[in-house]
């Protein structure tokens, strides 16, 4: 008998678990997996790459529909292209994590890229796992499943700075709390818990027992439609 689709929201700070948990328990559940951070960071990129002035929401909005986005939703080989240029490695860099908090903040870019996941979310045939910062609040307040990591941020900055390779601990956390804080404090959609999300801190498990809670509590939902 095929399952109903199931709709899960991943939202939480930087360096929470999100993409890692997300990926796995999408691949491990056979559901299509989207990573919202890297379409804003997409969109930025298209900002810096052709010249927009990041300080200026208003040149930000006018251009905003130029860039097409395009998201590959396979959990076991996420993609994201941006007018036909595959910008997966680029996305990643430095200049672009230090100004997609600007850029993501602009109203008239997350009016587009919001409809974008929500069009994502919708051709899901088995169901998907949404991840980032307003999924539960804002994008998918109907998903079936809400969950909230969070974690202290020396256990982030540890997990960051081990990625990062020799970076240094406290300048990588007080980057990530920067960065934590504008995206709290935006006007529109900020990153926040929905009322009925679940919340787990992850800052005393491992990936693994993350990856096993968050299963089995989209098995229990999944279970129950
Ligand atoms: N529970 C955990 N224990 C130890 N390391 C973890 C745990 N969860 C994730 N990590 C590691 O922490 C790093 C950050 O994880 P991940 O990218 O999934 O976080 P994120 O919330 O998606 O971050 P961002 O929002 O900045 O993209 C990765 O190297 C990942 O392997
Ligand atoms: N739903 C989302 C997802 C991401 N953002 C913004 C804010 C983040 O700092 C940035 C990058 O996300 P990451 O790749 O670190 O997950 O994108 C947002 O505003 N809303």
């Amino acid at each position: 008998m095929d399952r109903a689709a199931v709709i899960v929201a991943i939202d939480g700070p930087s360096g929470t678990g999100k993409s890692s948990t997300s990926k796995a328990v999408a691949a491990q559940l056979g559901l299509s997996y989207l990573d919202t951070g890297a379409q804003y960071r997409a969109i930025t990129w298209w900002m810096v790459t052709n010249g927009i002035d990041i300080t200026d929401p208003s040149a930000i909005a006018a251009v905003a529909g130029k860039a097409e986005i395009v998201s590959g939703t396979d959990p076991e080989n996420p993609t994201i292209a941006v007018d036909g240029t595959d910008v997966g490695g680029p996305i990643r860099t430095q200049e672009v994590t230090s100004k997609v908090s600007a850029v993501s903040a602009v109203p008239e870019v997350r009016a587009l890229i919001t409809g974008l996941q929500r069009s994502i979310a919708a051709s899901a045939e088995k169901g998907i796992v949404v991840e980032g910062r307003d999924i539960g609040t804002t994008v998918l307040p109907d998903a079936d499943l809400k969950i909230f990591l969070t974690a202290s941020p020396e256990a982030r900055a540890a997990r960051r700075s081990g990625e990062l390779k020799g970076a240094d601990v406290n300048a990588t956390r007080e980057a990530l709390l920067k960065r934590d804080a504008a995206d709290s404090s935006r006007k529109t959609s900020p990153l926040a818990k929905a009322d009925d999300a679940v919340e787990v801190d992850t800052s005393e498990l491992t990936l693994q027992q993350v990856i096993e809670c968050v299963v089995t509590l989209v098995e229990e939902k999944r279970d129950a439609k």
